[in-house]
């Protein structure tokens, strides 16, 4: 069966990144970067105060002794001229320190009478003041094309002074479910044998968090030809289309048969990973067609492995950075993993990872709680508490 590695690398093999558009910075967030983004200017453009205060030369200052004030220093002020010798500037927070001085003392420690203030003993030695191009120069690589402009990253972007920015076409996503038991929730209680149909919306969630517009929701009985008139709907409407269930083996799994009459053209089909073995990926009509197991935990767990990295790549976005294991430690110990490689689903504590209690591939109420993936090679033997463990954030 194919590894997880090697289902990564077929599928990053198999996609082509949608083309760029340009968009304006307040609709950039969450998209991926279609180019790489230079700053425009220093920042700061010239030396700063980073505190409330008074600008002075530092060896002209002796504690408790008054000096005359001279001038102000406000932020937005193009230039606040010069530091008289032997006096202090009164200065705020961004605003530019004159020339010729080398220091901004807090006014926590200033006392002032008139037009004279003197500073108690203790301010230094910090100089609280951001240097030109201490943040960045001119020119500088902030960003790189294929980087997600997530909330921190925006900060970044929006800093370089450009109003729009190149990133990746939206892809466009449709979500089958399949599964003639499932009823939309608010619905399965009224229908003896139905279950509330769960898994799509984490895989929905998931897919606009990663950037992407959701075009098409279905739910599908397991009846071939209404899931091929689905899979012809979604095919036309999508980018990717991404079917959750009857993927295994079972009589009435039809997730792959769907989509036969569309050349469903297999890159991988089974994935020696626990949970999510049945998890497959192939391309029909074009498009890319990922197909995750029904079980909702199996179906968040794939998703996270390797729809995201294939979510990113279409995006031009690097697939490795969606999948950045770090080392944790174990809070609780862990059994030896049997002969898949298996992604154990754990909670953080200060102490260090804790396993949930419910670690079956059809449990959903644990998801919420798992923010992390506990990465175990097949064959691992039992891990006690305290060990260091390879782990993604789930
Ligand atoms: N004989 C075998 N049986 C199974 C194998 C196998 O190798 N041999 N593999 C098992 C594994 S591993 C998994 S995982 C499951 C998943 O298979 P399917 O993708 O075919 O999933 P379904 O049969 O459609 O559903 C499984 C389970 O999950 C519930 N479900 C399905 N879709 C949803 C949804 N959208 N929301 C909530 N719950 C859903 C469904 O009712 C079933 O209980 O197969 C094993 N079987
Ligand atoms: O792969 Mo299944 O998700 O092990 O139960």
């Amino acid at each position: 069966m194919t590894s997880f590695d090697e289902a990564l690398a077929l599928l990053v093999g198999a996609v082509r990144p949608l083309p760029a558009e340009s968009v304006p910075l307040e609709q950039a967030a969450g998209r991926f970067l279609a180019a790489p983004l230079h700053a425009r200017s220093d920042a700061p453009s010239r030396a700063v105060s980073a505190m409330d205060g008074y600008a002075v030369t530092l060896e002209n200052v002796e504690p408790d002794r008054w000096m005359s004030l001279a001038g102000e220093s406000r932020p937005g002020l193009p230039d606040p001229g010069t530091l008289e010798p032997g006096t202090a500037m009164r200065i705020f927070t961004g605003a530019p320190l004159p020339a010729g001085a080398d220091c901004v003392i807090m006014q926590e420690y200033a006392e002032r009478e008139g037009g004279q203030v003197r500073f108690r003993s203790g301010f230094g030695p910090a100089r609280h003041v951001r240097t030109a191009g201490s943040d960045f120069r001119a020119g500088d690589l902030l960003l790189a094309a294929g980087t997600s402009l997530a909330p921190r990253a925006m900060v970044a972007a929006a800093s370089a002074d450009r109003d729009t920015v190149e990133v990746s076409t939206t892809p466009k996503i449709a979500i089958i479910a399949t599964g003639e038991e499932l009823a939309a929730p608010g619905t399965a209680h009224l229908k003896a044998g139905a279950i509330s149909e769960s898994a799509s919306y984490g895989v929905a969630a998931m897919c606009e968090a990663m950037g992407c517009e959701v075009v098409l929701r279905a739910r599908g009985a397991d009846r071939l030809e209404l899931l091929e008139e689905v899979a012809a709907k979604a095919l036309e409407a999508a980018d990717c289309v991404v079917v959750t269930g009857g993927a295994s083996v079972g009589d009435h799994d039809l997730a792959k048969p769907m989509f036969g009459k569309a050349g469903l053209d297999l890159v991988f089909a089974g994935v020696a990973i626990k949970p999510g073995k049945p998890v497959w990926f192939g391309r029909a009509n074009g498009r890319l067609v990922m197909g995750l197991p029904g079980n909702p935990t199996s179906a968040m767990v794939t998703a996270r492995l390797l729809l995201r990295p294939l979510l990113a790549a279409m995006q031009g976005g690097i697939p490795a950075a969606e999948l950045r294991f770090v080392s944790m430690p174990l809070a609780a110990s862990l059994p030896h993993a049997g002969d898949r490689e298996t992604f154990v689903r754990a909670t953080a504590t200060l102490e260090g990872l804790v396993p949930v209690g419910n670690q079956e591939s059809g449990a959903q109420a644990p998801l919420a709680a798992a923010d992390w993936l506990i990465r175990r090679p097949a064959g691992s033997p039992v891990c006690n508490k305290g060990a260091l463990v390879e782990a993604l954030p789930f």
